[in-house]
């Protein structure tokens, strides 16, 4: 494997999980991502799923408590998480806060100082890290999903709508669906992306929908006991968009949960059900 290096490996679901660092070009430095194969990665290339976790995650949040192995085992699709952002840059500050720096690139590409030397996330997730894991995988690279939580709900609603050709399904649980609206997105916005509103635009859901009709339906799954769901996430705002532009949207508040992976855990099985149908599994 080139530039590669598995650091942990674990039997799960008759597949094995890896989790692995590489020296990213984009990023300018390591990275760590995850990868889980399931037992027929061994005889085929299989379609790949990409998961992006929210604040504060790592590779391993996923990994470890939404369940999903049993799932990309039924369906034979791979699992692929990256890392929420670069670590270890040497940027002042960047470990200071949850919703800003490390833990937290939000899936864009930083042009402002001192951030954008590393923080490239979006290239990274939709450029590089698809074409190391083809290098090295048995993936049908033409047969890729994306979804994700929270921040990672923004970024993969992002990723797909800025590339449908590359995606053949989204969806995300409780994702920042309008980030230039509210203060997480503000905040990191503001400080990676500078103060042009434009490029702002660029990388908001909710305004990417107005441009891109996506070619599948997107599945969202919001709970209702939500602590962040007023003031962050905003679903409301993504509907309208998709309502003003019939997108097909199936946006399910469920009742009663709350932000955490046991909410994830509860859905997940649905997710991957609605990307294995639109990677030709089911
Ligand atoms: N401590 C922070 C929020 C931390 C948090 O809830 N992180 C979520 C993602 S939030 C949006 O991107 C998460 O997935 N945490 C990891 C886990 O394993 O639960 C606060 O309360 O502001």
């Amino acid at each position: 494997m080139n530039n590669l290096q598995l650091i942990s490996e674990y039997q799960s679901f008759g597949g094995k999980l890896g989790f692995y660092s590489h020296l990213s070009s984009t990023c300018n430095g390591d990275m760590r991502f995850a990868v889980y194969q399931p037992p027929q990665a061994t005889q085929q290339s299989i379609p790949v799923l990409y998961f992006l976790s929210g604040l504060t995650c790592t590779e391993e949040n996923f990994m470890a408590k939404a369940g999903a192995q049993r799932y990309a085992a039924e369906y034979g699709l791979m699992l692929v998480v990256p890392d929420t952002s670069p670590r270890n840059t040497g940027i002042a500050g960047e470990d200071d806060e949850g919703d800003f720096g490390t833990g937290a690139g939000f899936y864009v590409d930083a042009t402002e100082k001192p951030w954008r030397s590393h923080y490239q996330m979006y290239s990274y997730v939709v450029q590089e890290l698809p074409a190391l894991i083809a290098a090295n995988f048995p993936v049908q690279s033409d047969k890729q999903g994306i979804f994700g939580h929270s921040m990672g709900g923004h970024g993969a609603l992002v990723c797909a709508l800025k590339n449908p050709h590359l995606y053949k399904s989204v969806s995300a649980f409780a994702p920042i669906a309008a980030p230039i609206s509210c203060p997480w997105g503000q905040k990191a916005f503001s400080l990676y992306l500078g103060t042009n509103q434009e490029t702002w635009r660029g990388y908001d859901a909710s305004e990417l929908i107005k441009q891109t009709q996506y070619h599948s339906p997107i599945l969202i799954d919001q709970g209702t006991a939500d602590k962040f769901l007023v003031e962050q996430l905003l679903p409301e705002v993504f509907e309208e968009a998709c309502r003003a532009v019939k997108q097909p949207l199936t946006l399910r508040y469920q009742e009663g949960y709350d932000h955490s992976y046991y909410f994830i855990a509860s859905f997940i099985a649905d997710h991957i059900r609605h990307h294995a149908i639109a990677l030709g599994k089911i």
